[in-house]
């Protein structure tokens, strides 16, 4: 493989018991990019993601990160879940739950020390949650709740990062705010992937995109892909919200 990809994935198929859900799936991302991908509900998104970040078993197939596979590979990797998969009420603070994102960073010879609490203050402070981070993570709005797991994710590092839907159920400001520490990684030359919805915004948002239902329709920078022959393959009878004036605008 070439060595210039922060990701690679080769002919992957993943399945659900006997329901192929993933098809063939074929991908190349590249360092210093923010790739957004999109597809119908029920498309494979998450699935994907998921087999990505090694919680889902693949039928087959091969995933490269930052030239490894397998655990070396995922070491490069950080993995911002959807909100909805996380138990809230487990009582620690955000605080706590960014010290998480470092854990990986300190090994059995190893105590959490001074690099890590920076680390953590850092991140913290880059998502503006400094003033909350004795808060109770039950006790945080969504878009607060959001907001600390991706400073999570910049406590533990890596070079790409996978983000399954960061904009839901965040107010705009949450969403600014996220989108400007997205673009700062990305302009680090790191690799953000993010599952997204919101077709209004794919342009402003990602440099790539990669259009997915169960298999990739199609994948590539986003002035090429986010096209309506695209759209309408990758959504097929789903058309309604594609066919929004403003969305019709934005792909024109
Ligand atoms: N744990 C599971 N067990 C069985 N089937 C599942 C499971 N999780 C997802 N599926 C099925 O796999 C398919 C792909 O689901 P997935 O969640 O990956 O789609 P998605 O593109 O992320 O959808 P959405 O946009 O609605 O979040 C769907 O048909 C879904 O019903």
């Amino acid at each position: 493989m070439s060595s210039e990809d922060a990701l690679r994935i080769q002919n992957l198929n993943l399945s659900y018991g006997t329901e192929r859900v993933v098809e063939n799936v074929n991908l190349r991302l590249k360092p210093g990019s923010l790739v957004g991908i999109v597809g119908p509900n029920g498309a494979g998104k998450s699935t994907l993601i998921k087999a990505i970040a090694g919680a889902k078993e693949p039928d087959s197939g091969t995933i490269v990160i930052c030239g490894e596979k397998g655990r070396l590979g995922r070491k490069s990797l950080t993995y911002v879940p959807q909100r909805g998969e996380v138990d809230w009420d487990f009582p620690i603070t955000a605080e706590e739950v960014v010290r998480q994102g470092r854990f990986a960073h300190v090994g059995l010879l190893r105590r959490f020390g001074g690099e890590d609490n920076a680390a953590v203050a850092n991140a913290l402070n880059a998502v503006a949650m400094t003033e909350l981070r004795h808060r109770q993570i039950g006790e945080l709005s969504g878009g607060q709740q959001q907001r600390v797991f991706l400073a999570r994710a910049l406590a533990q590092g890596g070079e790409v990062f996978l983000m399954d839907e960061p904009f839901a159920g965040v107010d705009a400001a949450t969403e600014k705010a996220i989108v400007e520490v997205l673009r700062a990684l990305r302009d680090a030359g790191k690799t953000v992937v993010v599952v997204h919805h919101d077709l209004v915004t794919v342009s402003d948002y990602f440099d790539d995109l990669v259009l997915l239902n169960r298999t990739i329709i199609a994948q590539g920078p986003t002035a090429e892909v986010f096209t309506p022959e695209n759209m309408r393959e990758t959504y097929g009878g789903n058309l309604a919200i594609f066919e929004r004036r403003d969305v019709i605008a934005a792909v024109e």
